[in-house]
């Protein structure tokens, strides 16, 4: 990864982290950040050489809004949806004074509202109509492609070669998130997640515990309108109303916080 040896520029960053999911976070009101260099953001989040990194999110200006979001995974490349970053740079923007305790912003899948809870945000996701169940398990898109399956002992599971043969094998280039769930009680459930475009098991998934929540729903194992999950980085609750096999009011949250701020030479 060949960069100048003669530092070209001085780039603030914040570290946030939302249950363990943990994001580069930008801000680019004057977009002035080269967006296009996948490398660049790549090995900003390389936890060796550079600061670390689920993925990098960006916080930009929204003609409508109060601002837009721009989420790349640590592959560099920008993705879908992400609900735990969507969670963060609601944070971000209120330390930033864009907002107060509430907001609506903008995201690849479309609007979104939000409200600060002390360190905790309340994320409302999209909304789900379509939730395919089959043999190797049930998919759906909560803003994200997400594959879910029952596990049992999911402490000891290999997440990491499961989850990647089942991302490259049934979801070829594209690729999915893929989410092991064991159910805990009537409404919680313990969740371990192999993120695509991290292309390893991430502390929790935002969008994954979303989908998650509708799965088991879907398939009868909870039928509560707010249910808990457990991961690895801490507990998320999601919340939604369902009529006739469709999940509109999906509300996501948890808590979310700056770790560190900082600067990077690149
Ligand atoms: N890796 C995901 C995007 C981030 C999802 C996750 N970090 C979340 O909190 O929703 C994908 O490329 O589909």
């Amino acid at each position: 990864m060949a960069f100048s040896i003669f530092a070209t520029m001085k780039l603030p960053f914040y570290k946030y982290q939302g249950t363990g999911n943990d994001f580069v976070l930008v801000d680019n009101r004057q977009n002035i950040f080269p967006k296009n260099d996948t490398k660049l953001i790549a090995h900003l989040c390389d936890r060796r050489l550079g600061v670390g990194g689920d993925g990098m999110i960006l916080i930009e200006e929204d003609a409508d809004v109060d601002f837009k979001m721009v989420y790349f995974n640590a592959d560099g490349k920008e993705s879908t949806m992400c609900g735990n970053g969507g969670r963060c740079i609601v944070q971000f923007a209120k330390f930033l004074n864009v907002i107060s305790d509430k907001t609506t912003f903008n995201a690849v899948d479309g609007l979104h509202t939000a409200h600060i809870i002390n360190d905790e945000v309340a994320l409302g996701m999209i909304n789900v109509s379509e939730v395919k169940k089959a043999e190797k398990g049930v998919f759906l898109n909560t803003g994200s492609p997400h594959h879910i399956q029952m596990v049992k002992n999911i402490d000891v599971f290999n997440v990491f070669d499961t989850g990647r043969n089942i991302r490259n094998e049934i979801y070829g280039a594209d690729g999915a998130n893929v989410n092991f769930v064991e159910q805990i009680s009537e409404n919680e459930f313990k969740v371990r997640t192999y993120e695509r475009g991290v292309e390893d098991e991430t502390l929790s998934c935002g969008t994954g515990v979303t989908a998650v929540a509708i799965a088991m729903t879907e398939l009868e194992l909870t039928n509560e309108a707010t249910v808990t999950l457990q991961t690895l980085g801490g507990v998320l609750k999601v919340s939604f109303t369902k009529m006739d096999g469709f999940y509109k009011n999906v509300v996501l949250q948890g808590p979310a916080l700056q770790v560190f701020k900082g600067e990077i030479i690149i």
